[in-house]
């Protein structure tokens, strides 16, 4: 393996050594093998070139090898320096006594496999953190998912599974003819369970990405992989969306179907892996449904949004990703809304809406008119300005090369107005100024209690700009239409996630626990007051702790 160093004159602190590796020869971080001693010398087959104040150090393109000269500082974009750990956390103020039960987080914190760089943010191997709070006391510490793209990654050193962006290379043509088999088939997509963590009403923790296959129970105490969550029915497909919505009373999920474009919209009960189907959507647009990593429920219904963004086959089977990877935006298919009656099944509205990007949906409400009767729904999620090039602005290089940079494509809560009573046209707007919040908005939660009903505050990550990626936590009041925001400096924070107060009446009465991820190589859990948004408590972790997607609080038994 080549063994390189930086160039430039800055000074190199010696990264961590990285564990889906099996040398130990040499210290490595993102499979960049550094000579021990001699941290500063020449680049081996390494081009560098000057971009403003940035050096970009780039391999050959086989190795896809990309090292600005400052991206190893940045702890948020570094893969994880361990399998696993778990330690007492010494804590700075005060965590609150009535805070018992276990934070998790699940998100990509591996991103190379030896010397074999991944280059997209949602490409890493799934990293699971705790946070268990008891009277006052932190434990924390993470784990990898041992799913089965993970330990085949580890026990052959080389990319067996398609992810994100990434897609093992055929090694002659008879094994791409078999590649396609298992596309097809899905046997080649990835069970890399990297996106979300939920509790199910049964207990059962489960992590979640957009394959079915990568649906991955875990023991929330020891993080341990227990196994695969088989869904029991035979409704088929490869994908779902990432964000079921789970209470303790059901899940509910869409599965897009690719052949017929539509989706089915199914629920499981506690105790059950079996889902059963409520209905299904006919797209109106084409030719293949929208992307669903998320959608929203109300009490009575739930909202299929049928995105521009589409599922693309063709992309699906490239080698080598696209610009929207395994998606294609088809703006003349248009953006819809459809409402399904939870009990019936049926469709009681599907609207025409203007074109739109979400991954995530905050929530859903039904609006009433004097007599309570619903009028129309209203849906809330961070919205992309109906562009889909942030899907590339999260490419780790990006990610890596222009911090400080203000290259952060704008995005604000997008509020849906879906009528009720049979106009075909619904509406999209800001819910409130997108400058409240530095004009960057993704990664959300509320109360959990204010599901599907009218609420008033959402939390978020938004952007204090210049920044090439959302760096701050933001409160967002739905009513005043303002918010508070949390900032610190080259502070790279994860999705605030509230927790609700035993007992609480207020809305906010909670604190907001986010894992910050910090350019010295640092990281720290962070608790925030829900109502007033200043700080209450901060622990450091002993290592770095890369940025990481969504989280779910499992209470004391
Ligand atoms: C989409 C498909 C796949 C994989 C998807 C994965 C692994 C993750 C998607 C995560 C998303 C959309 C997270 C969004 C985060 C948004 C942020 C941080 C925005 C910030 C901007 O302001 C498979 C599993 C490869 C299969 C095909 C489809
Ligand atoms: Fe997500």
């Amino acid at each position: 393996m080549a063994s390189i160093t930086f160039s430039g004159t800055g000074r190199h602190v010696l990264p961590p050594v990285m564990m889906v590796s099996s040398n130990n020869s040499g210290n490595k971080v993102d499979g960049v093998s550094i000579r021990k001693g001699n941290r500063d010398s020449v680049v081996t087959n390494v081009a560098t070139t000057h971009r403003d104040h940035l050096q970009v150090a780039t391999i050959d393109q086989k190795k896809q090898l990309v090292v600005p000269a400052d991206w190893e500082n940045h702890v948020a974009w570094k893969s994880i320096p361990q399998e696993r750990w778990e330690g007492e956390l010494d804590v700075q103020g005060q965590i609150p006594l009535w805070l018992n039960g276990t934070y998790l987080r699940n998100g990509p914190g591996q991103w190379n496999i030896g010397d074999y760089n991944f280059r997209h943010l949602f490409d890493g191997y799934a990293t699971l953190i705790k946070l268990h709070f008891s009277n006052g006391q932190l434990i924390a510490g993470h784990r990898q998912i041992e799913s089965d793209a993970y330990t085949a990654a580890k026990n052959k050193q080389k990319l067996c599974y398609r992810e994100f962006s990434e897609v093992p290379k055929a090694e002659n043509f008879l094994a791409y003819i078999g590649e396609l088999g298992n596309l097809f088939s899905g046997a080649s997509l990835t069970d890399n369970a990297n996106t979300g963590v939920v509790k199910l009403g049964d207990g059962r923790v489960v992590c979640l990405t957009e394959t079915q296959k990568g649906s991955i129970i875990i023991d929330p105490e020891t993080l341990d992989t227990i196994g695969k969550f088989e869904y029991s029915d035979n409704l088929g497909g490869l994908i779902h969306s990432a964000h079921p919505i789970v209470t303790d009373e059901q899940f509910l999920t869409l599965l897009p179907d690719l052949i017929n474009p539509g989706y089915l919209v199914v629920r499981m009960d506690p105790g059950s892996n079996e889902r059963r189907v409520i209905g299904r959507v006919d797209c109106r647009g084409g030719p293949a449904p929208g992307w669903v990593h998320s959608f929203p429920v109300t009490e009575h219904y739930v909202i299929v949004p049928e995105m521009p963004l589409r599922y693309c086959a063709q992309n699906l089977l490239k080698a080598e990703p696209t610009p929207l990877y395994k998606f294609r935006w088809y703006p003349e298919s248009k953006g819809f809304a459809h409402v399904m009656c939870k009990a019936s099944g049926k469709i009681v509205a599907s609207v025409e809406v203007p074109l739109f990007v979400t991954f995530h949906f905050i929530n859903a409400y039904e609006e009433e008119d004097e007599d309570g009767r619903v009028t129309a729904l209203i849906a809330d999620c961070c919205e992309h300005n109906a562009d889909a090039t942030i899907l590339d602005k999260l490419r780790l290089q990006n990610l890596r090369s222009f911090a400080g940079e203000d290259v952060l494509p704008d995005a604000r809560v997008g509020r849906f107005i879906i009528p009720l009573d049979g106009s075909p046209h619904g509406k999209l707007e800001a819910a409130l100024d997108p400058d409240e919040h530095g004009r960057g908005m993704d990664m959300c939660s509320i109360n959990p209690a204010n599901l599907g009903k009218k609420y008033r505050y959402a939390y978020a990550c938004g952007a204090q700009r210049p920044c090439n990626f959302p760096n701050t936590l933001a409160k967002i009041d739905l009513v005043e239409k303002n918010a508070k925001n949390w900032y610190q400096k080259d502070a790279v924070p994860s999705e605030p996630f509230f927790v609700a107060r035993p007992g609480a009446t207020e809305e906010d009465d909670g604190v907001v626990i986010s894992i910050i991820s910090e350019k010295n190589g640092g990281a720290y859990a962070l608790l925030l007051d829900g109502s007033t948004f200043e700080e209450i408590a901060r622990a450091k972790f002993p290592y770095g702790v890369p940025y990481g997607l969504h989280g779910c609080w499992v209470p004391k038994k």
